[in-house]
């Protein structure tokens, strides 16, 4: 994806805590003409979010064509796993307010949702407006820069 545009091609990923809503996107996802791509898991059997956080997270950062959706039961966890890989803004929205904003001020490229925390209706709800809102750039393009370097600075030691 041009970072300054909308968001096409998804991969989406949960936990056991989060299949069913994850179940529920794909299918209202696909049903509107989304391409997504299904990393698992097939079935709410116990499995560790950060197995499938790693998935979503390693191709979102190798690509920046791709977004991607998590959820695990709060978001908490998934938040965690996905914002250690470079060049992913993971941001954890379970209201509509930051849906819009984390894509307007910081460019989020993965949608983080809890499904103990939310139902079908507020979370499709919350992918639309995610989908289809445009970063804004300017300033916030400056702020992005600077978590960018972050790394680079802890390599440093100057942080
Ligand atoms: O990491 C989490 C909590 O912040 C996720 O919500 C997990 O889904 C949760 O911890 C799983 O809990 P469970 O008791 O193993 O179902």
């Amino acid at each position: 994806m041009n970072r300054e545009n909308k968001i096409g091609k998804i991969v989406i990923a949960s936990d056991h805590a989060g299949f069913e809503l994850k179940q529920s996107l794909i299918e209202a996802m696909r049903a509107d003409g989304v391409e997504v791509t299904d990393l698992g898991p097939d079935s709410s059997e116990q499995v560790d979010y950060p197995d499938y956080g790693i998935k979503v997270a390693t191709m979102v950062s190798e690509d920046e064509n791709l977004n991607g959706i998590v959820m695990c039961g709060t978001g908490i966890g998934m938040s965690i796993v996905v914002n250690r890989f470079p060049k992913v803004r993971g941001t954890l929205c379970n209201d509509m307010y930051t849906a819009k904003l984390c894509r307007q001020h910081n460019d989020s490229n993965i949608l983080i949702m809890g499904g103990r925390v939310i139902g079908m209706g507020l979370a499709y709800e919350i992918v639309r407006t995610w989908m289809s809102t445009p970063f804004e750039g300017g300033r916030h393009g400056r702020r992005l820069e600077k978590i960018n370097n972050i790394q680079n600075m802890l390599n440093k030691g100057v942080l």
